[in-house]
């Protein structure tokens, strides 16, 4: 594909969410963010000029979700090597913005490997020119763009990998709801934000409750709120408003109820991480809705793409599942509620000093999940040998 071809397809955003855009003004390039934390009172954008304000954007959740996780670690690289940092301590400080979701270190290691094997391929051909070079300091500059636009290359090429990712995965999924759901008329919950905020493209599970959807089978999308961050209500509500989807919004603790009363059809959710072993770490309260689905005996899916696969995890307790603040838990707050006053500026709902446990993430065994669909095929029942079967083939 002609470069100019390969930017066009990434500078469309899905469904016109501008998630993630890569610019060129005269001051300097810049990696362009819908602003999450602002969802759904307000479209900002949060402009990124260099890497600790990316890091800083990540760690805040203006960018979430895996798969753009990964696709702005790789832009970050491509913003350091442009922007003149160091790039490896960019990529160090990107990587570790956050631990659980695997496509963020993955991304930024993309587009460090690039940036280090065009700056060695420029450097050679420099050398090669020998001693009589007029210009040594044009000549690092030249090799310096080079590295930089190779680590450019590689984000978008991200980028545009993860927009078709996104539609395959709907494709799989579509085929496995028709075979599992053979009525049609879905009835189907998930939880946290997967649409295409988190991607490329449409996203992952939401990609197919979207794909249902488009096609006039999906009867409801339940859309769990997603405590304590609310990516449900704020940001999956959101995107099923704008696609016309049937949605209802409960709270986490309401899914119970929901299964008792024969209202699920079938769980998709996202992950942030797959083990070799099968095991799928995801937005916390994910867990127990497998354990739920798996009693009302109700298909569990899981939409990821490969690269949130990780072979060299070989299990859910070898998952760093990162912890956040406690006024997450202890506040509530919301961009059109506004609120202020506590530590973290929302409105505080216990007790002053109150400790709070808040795990962003849980696993789920793989023997809880009925099939993990990704964009190379379908995984079911979910085994070590499956998953690595379908590694190799990508
Ligand atoms: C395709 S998105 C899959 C996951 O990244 C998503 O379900 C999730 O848990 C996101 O968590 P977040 O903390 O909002 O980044």
């Amino acid at each position: 594909m002609a470069d100019h071809e390969a930017r066009a397809q990434v500078d469309a955003p899905a469904d016109g969410i501008p998630t993630i855009r890569w610019e060129e003004p005269p001051e300097g390039p810049v990696l362009v963010l819908l602003d999450q934390t602002r969802l759904p009172a307000e479209e900002a954008e949060y402009v990124c000029t260099d890497p600790p304000s990316l890091v800083e954007a990540i760690r805040t959740l203006v960018v979430r979700g895996a798969p753009v996780l990964g696709i702005a670690g790789a832009y970050g690289v491509a913003l350091a090597a442009a922007r003149g940092f160091d790039v490896d301590e960019a990529a160090e400080a990107l990587a570790a913005a956050r631990p659980t979701a695997v496509n963020l270190a993955r991304g930024v290691r993309r587009a460090q490997g690039a940036y280090h094997r065009a700056l060695a391929g420029a450097a050679s051909v420099a050398a090669s020119t020998g001693p009589d070079a007029e210009d040594s300091a044009g000549t690092a500059d030249q090799v310096a763009l080079a590295a930089a636009v190779a680590a450019l290359a590689a984000a978008r090429a991200l980028h545009r990998e993860d927009a078709q990712a996104s539609d395959r995965m709907a494709a799989h999924g579509l085929a496995l709801l028709g075979e599992l759901l053979p009525g049609g008329g879905h009835r189907l919950l998930t939880h946290c934000n997967t649409g295409a905020l988190v991607s490329g493209g449409r996203g992952t599970a939401f990609a197919l409750a979207r794909a249902a959807h488009d096609r006039g089978q999906l009867r409801r999308l339940w859309v769990d709120e997603t405590r304590p961050l609310l990516q449900g209500a704020r940001l999956t509500a959101w995107e099923a408003a704008r696609a016309g989807m049937a949605y209802t919004l409960l709270t986490d603790n309401a899914a119970g109820s929901l299964f008792s009363a024969g209202e699920v059809d079938a769980v998709l959710v996202g992950a942030d991480r797959i083990a070799a072993d099968g095991s799928v770490a995801n937005k916390v309260g994910t867990y127990p809705l497998a354990v739920l689905a798996r009693y009302h005996h109700v298909p569990f899916l899981v939409v990821a793409p490969v690269t949130t696969i990780d072979p060299d995890t070989p299990d859910g307790a070898s998952i760093e599942v990162e912890q956040r603040a406690a006024h997450e838990v202890t506040e509530v707050t919301s961009p059109s509620a506004g609120g202020a006053g506590g530590p973290g500026g929302g409105m505080s709902v216990a007790p002053l000093g109150t400790q709070a446990y808040n795990p962003a993430f849980d696993v789920t065994p793989p023997e809880l999940v009925t099939a993990i669909v990704t964009e190379e095929g379908v995984v079911s029942p979910v085994t070590a040998e499956a998953l690595s079967e379908l590694c190799g083939r990508s």
